[in-house]
């Protein structure tokens, strides 16, 4: 049977997406903005957000969000976190039972420190949930390189019959259980791909770069850990492999935002002139409250809240994060 799907956010990784679905089976996506809908159907194109890009014909847009949800067979979340809970609610009352609700947002809910798809599971008790995450940056995969992803959902069965939904030739998706692990190395990963652009900034070298890259993913896989995720899953493409493109890669917002800092600007400039989202700022008093919930240290993690937060200058939390004593390779710090 084909199935149906229903995209919820018209931003870069959102039309992304649906871009790679809609060479599988037939997709309506939402976007709230009714310019981006006459681009994305009359011209082929999501200017905004995917400049010079050129969309599949075979995908269409609405700004009715009950045209592309009541028909949807499955519903994809492409809502930055701080407005996910706000979307699902207008969702809410066109989508069928037991539709299945894949998320690719990477962060967590600032009120609750709830991740995406335990709101999901508030909203839409019933409807099995899953994310779509892995090192997947936008424009590359609408340049057409090649990219894996894994899609996670607890239920071994339902995971296997989406994962055709969104793989391809030049997109291949793994399938993974362990749903709490997958989901939080997307959301954690960016608050250390700002601590590297900090350090690339102030001009740190690759050297510098590795160990913050390699500290910070012990950082995160230790409160994955803690929090129930599998350590494996944390050296796997949902974890190292997102650490590795996010922390590396120019295309990358949270990195962005780093290496701004680094040069000695403040957040709110920085925030005021990006277009896009990055996730990483918004989760990081989020992802310190768990470390304290759960009783783990996060030095880099922290050092990234006190710059974001301004209590901290960039030059003096590197200064910190180098010169910091050094124990056994296992210990925290
Ligand atoms: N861009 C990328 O390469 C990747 C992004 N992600 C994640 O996907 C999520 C979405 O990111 P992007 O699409 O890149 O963000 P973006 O900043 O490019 O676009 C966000 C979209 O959400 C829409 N939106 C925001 N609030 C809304 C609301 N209340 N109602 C309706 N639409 C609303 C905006 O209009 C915009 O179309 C984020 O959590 C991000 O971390 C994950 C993997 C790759
Ligand atoms: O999650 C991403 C790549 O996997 C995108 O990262 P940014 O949000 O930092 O651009």
């Amino acid at each position: 049977m084909e199935l149906k799907v229903g995209l919820l956010g018209g931003g870069s990784w959102g039309t992304t997406v649906a871009s790679l679905v809609s060479r599988n089976a037939p997709i309506k996506l939402w976007a709230r903005d009714p310019e981006t809908v006459i681009d994305i159907n009359d011209n082929h194109c999501n200017s905004k957000y995917l400049p010079d890009i050129k969309l599949p014909p075979a995908l269409t847009a609405t700004s009715e969000i009950g045209e592309a949800v009541s028909g949807a067979d499955v519903l994809v979340m492409a809502i930055p976190s701080s407005n996910f809970r706000n979307v699902l609610e207008q969702a809410k009352p066109h989508l069928r039972p037991w539709v299945p609700v894949i998320s690719l947002t990477k962060g967590l809910e600032l009120a609750t420190s709830k991740r995406m798809t335990e709101v999901i599971e508030e909203v839409l008790p019933g409807h099995p949930v899953g994310v779509l995450t892995g090192p997947n940056l936008a424009r590359e995969i609408m340049a057409g390189q090649a990219a894996a992803s894994v899609i996670s959902m607890e239920d071994e069965i339902i995971v296997k019959q989406l994962q055709q939904l969104f793989h391809s030739g030049l997109f291949r998706v793994y399938t993974n259980t362990d749903l709490l692990g997958c989901e939080l190395g997307g959301v954690l990963k960016n608050i250390i791909a700002i601590a590297v652009g900090m350090g690339d900034g102030l001009g740190a070298g690759d050297n510098t770069r590795s160990a913050l890259i390699t500290r910070g993913l012990a950082e995160i896989t230790r409160l994955g850990v803690a929090m129930g995720g599998k350590p494996e899953t944390f050296s796997g493409l949902t974890g190292m492999g997102d650490m590795i493109a996010t922390c590396t890669s120019p295309l990358s917002r949270n990195r962005h935002v780093g290496v701004e800092l680094g040069k000695g600007r403040h957040i709110d400039e920085i925030i005021d002139e990006m277009l896009m989202v990055a996730e990483g700022v918004k989760s990081a008093p989020t992802v310190m409250a768990l470390a304290k919930k759960y009783g783990v240290e996060m030095p880099i993690a922290e050092d990234v809240f006190e710059v974001t937060k301004g209590n901290r200058s960039a030059v003096r939390a590197f200064r910190g994060l180098v010169n910091q004593s050094a124990g056994a390779e296992s210990d925290a710090g």
